[in-house]
């Protein structure tokens, strides 16, 4: 049996990190300025906690001002807006990051869609998932971004090719589509209402697993010599050695003897995450200072 590569998405995303930095050295020397991440986190969340901590400090390393906000659980909507809004006409400010889940008293859309969409560095603001679905220019969410790149440096151009998202997300499965879209793939989202998921993903090149299941995409669905893309991200307890681990939405393994490629969990899709929103960041900071698109990234 043929063996499968794992595409180290950590190695591939420190280098846009360096990509990031050299790009952010040009800026300061064009602006006199660093490029500026604010990033807002509600409540104790411990896992959110650590994604925010190893944000600021790769955004440091990059070269760029962190800006942290931590708010109680208990804040208010309108006190989150109005942090918000002093963002938008904070000049030292070019992205805007909103850590989701937000706590149930808070309408998140409100809260996205009080973003300045130039900062929006997640891409979450209905104007920038607007001109994604419409071909413009946008910021774009920093996950699915993520993904294609690592899927057009394994498979080159991706025209034709048969995708398969599982998974709705606002965040994930529906810009991901639209990417996927845009680089002239078919494109298929599956969902847990959809009726024979196995062979739905069986049909595809490739398939962008994002259901937030540990792995629920077993190995024998997977087309022989497809590239798979796993976003999961799920905590669960070894039911052999009873430690804490972290798995992806689809069974590696398994998987492992039918794909040509596959990102593992940790150590893929993850650090791509952050390194995008670096880039991401640069973008903004570039476009709000009047410099078009950084070049390379
Ligand atoms: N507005 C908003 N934007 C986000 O981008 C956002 C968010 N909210 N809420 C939380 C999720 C989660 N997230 C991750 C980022 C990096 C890793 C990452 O680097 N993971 C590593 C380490 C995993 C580990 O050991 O914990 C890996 O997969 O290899 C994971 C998860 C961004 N999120």
């Amino acid at each position: 049996m043929t063996i499968g590569k794992l595409i180290d998405g950590k190695a591939f995303a420190a280098t846009l990190r360096d990509k990031v930095g050299e790009g952010v050295a040009g800026f300061v020397e064009a602006t006199g300025r660093k490029p500026g991440l604010a990033v807002v986190l509600v409540g104790e969340d411990p896992a959110s906690s650590v994604y925010v901590r190893s944000k600021g400090k790769m955004t440091v390393a990059a070269g760029m001002e962190s800006f942290e906000f931590k708010r109680p659980d208990s804040i208010g909507e309108e006190d989150l807006l109005d942090l918000i809004e002093e963002l938008n006409h904070d000049d030292r400010v070019d992205g805007i990051l909103v850590q989701l889940p937000l706590p149930g008293h808070i309408d998140e859309a409100a809260v996205i869609g009080a973003i300045d969409p130039a900062k929006d560095v997640d891409g979450f603001h209905v104007v920038n998932s607007g001109k994604l679905a419409t071909g413009q220019e946008a910021l774009v969410p920093c996950t699915p971004l993520g993904c294609i790149m690592l899927l057009k440096d394994e498979l080159g151009d991706l025209s034709g090719l048969e995708a398969v998202v599982v998974g709705r997300s606002n965040i994930v499965g529906k810009p991901m589509a639209a990417l996927l879209l845009a680089e002239s793939c078919t494109v298929t989202i599956a969902h847990s209402r959809t009726r024979d998921l196995a062979s739905v993903v069986h049909r595809a090149d490739i398939v962008v697993a994002a259901v937030g299941r540990a792995e629920m995409v077993k190995g024998e669905w997977i087309k022989p010599g497809a590239t798979v893309i796993d976003v999961g991200i799920n905590r669960v307890t070894d039911t052999e050695d009873g430690k804490a681990r972290i798995v992806g939405d689809v069974a590696t393994a398994e998987a492992l003897a039918h794909v040509r490629a596959i990102t593992p969990v940790p150590g893929g899709v993850g650090p791509m995450t952050i390194a995008v929103l670096l880039r991401n960041t640069l973008v903004a900071a570039h476009a709000r200072a009047g410099l078009g698109k950084p070049e390379g990234l």
